[in-house]
C-alpha cells in the first residue's frame, strides 16, 4: 500500500491525512509540535459541513517533527503555506527517495515550479484546494464548503486515485492546471478583503461593499492576465471572467443567484484570516502579489491590489490591526485605483 507523507499538519494537511488515514490509508503527519501533540491527546478528527465526523486514533498515524521518516514513503502532500515552501523543499530534497511523487496543495501559483527547481528527481504535481477548513478545538479539522480537489495529470503511485476515492476525496485530474491555479487565486483575492473585514466569510459575502473590493481586486487581475495571454480556468459554478459582474449584484439578487458561493459554514473564514489571528505571515505576496508581479512584468499599474498588499502589511503587525466596513475599505481602494489613473 502507499505510504503517504503530509509536510505541514496543519489546517488543510490534518485534513487530508485525516481523510485519508480514516479510510484505511498509511498516512505520516510531519509537522510542529503544538499540532502533533494535541492529536496524540485526542486523536484526529475530521468534520464537514455534509455530516462527515470520523475520528482516527494517534496510534494509527505516524506523527513526527522529524524529516527523516520522508525517506520512507511513496508519495507526498505538501500543505505548508508558501512563506515555508523553500524549506519545505529543502527537506523534501534531503530525505525523499528519487521517483517519489510531490502533491502541492497550496494557494498561490508558483509553489509546484520552486519544489520543482529543488527537487530535480522527483516529479512534482500542482494541485489545487477548492474548499475551506478550519481547525477547532481538540484536533478538529472542519471542511466548510464544497468542491473536489484537481490535480495534475502526471504519474502516481497505481493506489493513490483510489485511496482519496475511498477517503471520499476524488481527485480530478487536468492537463490544465496552470489555469486552474490562475482561477483559484482570483477567487484568493477574497482573502485579504476577508481578513481585513474581522468577520466569517458568509458574512463578508453577504454585503455588497465588500463584494465590490473583491470585484476590484479582480477586474485589474483579469485585465493584466488577458493582457499575457492566460486564461484563468473556471474553478466555480460561474466562468472567471463573470465573477466581478457576479459579485456586484445587488444583495437581494447575489444571495438567490450565488446559493453554491454562500453554501459556506457560517464560522468559516480565509485562511489569511487564520495567519492574523495567528500573528504568522500571510500569503499576500502569492496571492494579491501575483497580480502586482503580472502589471510589473506588463509596464501596468496594479493599484487595488498594491493597496490590499499595504493594508494586509499592516495588518500584520498586531499594533495596527483593526477591522475594516465595507465601505471603508471599497472606499480606500477606490481611492487607490483614482490616484494611479491621475499619475
Ligand atoms: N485553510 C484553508 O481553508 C485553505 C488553505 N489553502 C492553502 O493550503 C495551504 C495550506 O494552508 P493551511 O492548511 O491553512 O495552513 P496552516 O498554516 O494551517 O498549516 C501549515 C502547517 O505547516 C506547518 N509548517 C510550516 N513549515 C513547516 C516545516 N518546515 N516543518 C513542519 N511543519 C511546518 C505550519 O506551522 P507554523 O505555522 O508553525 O509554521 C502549520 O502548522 C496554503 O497554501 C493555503 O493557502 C487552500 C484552500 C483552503
Ligand atoms: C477556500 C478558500 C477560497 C476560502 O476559504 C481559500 O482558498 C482560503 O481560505 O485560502
Amino acid at each position: 500500500m502507499t505510504r503517504i507523507a503530509v509536510f505541514g499538519a496543519g489546517s488543510i494537511g490534518c485534513y487530508l491525512g485525516g481523510c485519508l488515514a480514516a479510510a484505511g490509508v498509511d498516512v505520516t503527519l510531519i509537522g510542529r509540535d503544538r499540532i502533533l501533540q494535541n492529536i496524540r491527546t485526542h486523536g484526529l478528527t475530521v468534520s464537514d459541513y455534509r455530516g462527515r465526523f470520523q475520528r482516527v486514533p494517534a496510534d494509527q498515524l505516524a506523527l513526527s517533527t522529524d524529516y527523516r521518516l520522508l525517506s520512507e514513503v511513496d508519495l507526498v502532500l505538501v500543505t505548508v503555506k508558501s512563506a515555508a515552501t523553500h524549506q519545505a523543499g529543502l527537506a523534501l530534497a534531503t530525505h525523499l527517495k528519487p521517483g517519489v511523487p510531490v502533491i502541492s496543495f497550496q494557494n498561490g501559483v508558483s509553489n509546484p515550479e520552486e519544489l520543482a527547481a529543488m527537487l530535480p528527481e522527483n516529479p512534482v504535481l500542482a494541485g489545487m484546494v477548492p474548499f475551506n477548513v478550519v481547525e477547532r478545538e481538540k484536533a478538529t479539522f472542519h471542511q466548510g464548503s464544497s468542491g473536489e480537489l484537481e490535480v495534475d495529470e502526471g504519474r502516481l503511485p497505481s493506489d493513490v486515485e483510489l485511496s482519496f476515492e475511498s477517503a471520499n476525496l476524488p481527485l480530478l485530474r487536468r492537463p490544465d492546471m496552470l489555469a486552474v491555479r490562475w482561477g483559484k487565486l482570483l477567487l484568493n483575492l477574497n482573502n485579504p478583503v476577508n481578513a481585513l473585514s474581522g468577520i466569517p466569510l458568509k458574512e463578508e459575502l453577504s454585503q455588497r461593499a465588500y463584494r465590490r473590493c473583491v470585484a476590484l481586486a479582480q477586474r485589474e487581475a483579469l485585465q493584466l492576465m488577458q493582457m499575457m495571454g492566460i486564461r484563468p480556468a473556471k474553478v466555480t459554478a460561474v466562468p472567471s471572467d463573470w465573477l466581478p459582474a457576479a459579485l456586484e449584484l445587488p444583495d437581494w439578487l447575489f444571495t438567490r443567484a450565488a446559493k453554491k458561493m454562500l453554501a459556506v459554514d457560517p464560522l468559516a473564514r480565509s485562511s489569511m484570516w487564520e495567519d492574523l489571528q495567528a500573528g504568522r505571515r500571510t500569503e499576500i505576496d502569492w496571492i494579491n502579489g501575483e497580480v502586482v508581479n503580472l502589471a510589473e512584468r506588463l509596464n501596468q499599474k496594479a493599484p487595488v491590489n498594491a493597496r490590499l498588499i499595504e493594508l494586509i502589511r499592516e495588518a500584520e503587525r498586531p499594533e495596527d490591526r483593526r477591522d475594516w466596513s465595507g465601505e471603508e475599505l471599497l472606499q480606500t481602494l477606490t481611492a487607490a485605483r483614482q490616484q494611479a489613473a491621475l499619475s
